[in-house]
């Protein structure tokens, strides 16, 4: 696969928003929550619809951060939709440890998977699958995570079969990973968005694409559970034809 050349200006302006490269140990993993969205809040044109908004910068921004971060963390939804490599595509750089979070077991990957296929290449690593207890788990499919270095990971869920936000950070910390980018889809930036699990965001990195893809889209608008959440600390970055907006959360 090609590698993505890295402007040298690119760190200097991202690093204040990404997790500190040395620091005293913390309770919990620094938590990054990243995305592109359209000018209507869309991630993508539907659900299960594999979308292109970042330019071709602000994608290399996107490398950028996985490179700095131990962990990237989707849903199952994006998983199924968008058979993701989540690694890092600048030559030299590492990859993160991807986390898919499927409570109910439903990837149904192969070793075809793109993640896996990129793991076996050297080129990334295998995702770690945080499963339901209630899941069976297909005893061929996890001979497979294994052998490409993954694994599934049991946990509990609530009433509506979700994990806990504390639940799941808490077992990304017991992997010895110090820090997860959050990249998507709608549920599971959604679910973050909301108080009080946004609590748990350290920073947030959003890229907007000049462009409406319309209704019927996979939206990013959180249940209203107390105030309005919004950005303080904000910085704006032109980066090719988007913007990218850098802020944390305001307690
Ligand atoms: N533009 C962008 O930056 C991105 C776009 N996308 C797009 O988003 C779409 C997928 O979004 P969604 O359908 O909303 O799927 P999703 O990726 O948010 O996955 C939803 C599933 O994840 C699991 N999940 C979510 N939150 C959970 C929690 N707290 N505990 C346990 N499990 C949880 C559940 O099984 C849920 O059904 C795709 O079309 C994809 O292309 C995805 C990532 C980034
Ligand atoms: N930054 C960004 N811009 C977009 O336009 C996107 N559609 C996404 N999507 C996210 O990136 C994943 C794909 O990653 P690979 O290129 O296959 O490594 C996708 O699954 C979304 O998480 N991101």
């Amino acid at each position: 696969m090609s590698s993505l050349p890295l402007p040298p200006s690119l760190p200097a302006l991202f690093t204040p928003h990404l997790p500190p490269s040395s620091s005293p140990p913390s309770s919990r993993p620094f938590l990054t929550l990243t995305f592109a969205t359209s000018l209507d809040s869309s991630l993508s044109l539907a659900p299960g619809v594999r979308t292109t908004l970042s330019g071709p910068a602000s994608k290399t921004m996107t490398h950028y951060l996985r490179s700095q971060h131990a962990s990237i963390l989707i849903g199952v939804g994006t998983a199924l939709a968008d058979d993701p490599g989540l690694n890092c595509r600048i030559a030299g750089c590492a990859s993160p440890r991807p986390i898919v979070l499927d409570p109910r077991g439903r990837w149904g990957f192969t070793e075809d998977a793109k993640v896996l296929q990129l793991a076996r290449a050297g080129e990334g690593k295998a995702p770690f699958v945080f499963v339901g207890g209630g899941v069976e788990i297909d005893e061929g499919r996890r001979a497979v995570l294994e052998r490409h270095g993954g694994k599934y990971v049991v946990m509990g869920t609530d009433e509506r079969g979700r994990f806990a936000w504390v639940d799941v950070l808490a077992a990304i910390q017991r992997e010895g990973l110090g820090s997860v980018m959050v990249e998507g889809g709608g549920e599971v930036i959604n679910s973050l968005l909301r108080a009080p699990e946004n609590e748990l965001v350290d920073s947030v990195i959003v890229t907007i694409a000049p462009t409406w893809l319309g209704q019927g889209g996979v939206v990013v608008s959180p249940e209203r559970t107390g105030e309005p959440v919004r950005l303080t600390g904000v910085e704006w970055h032109p980066l090719g034809e988007d913007i990218v907006l850098c802020g944390k959360i305001l307690r």
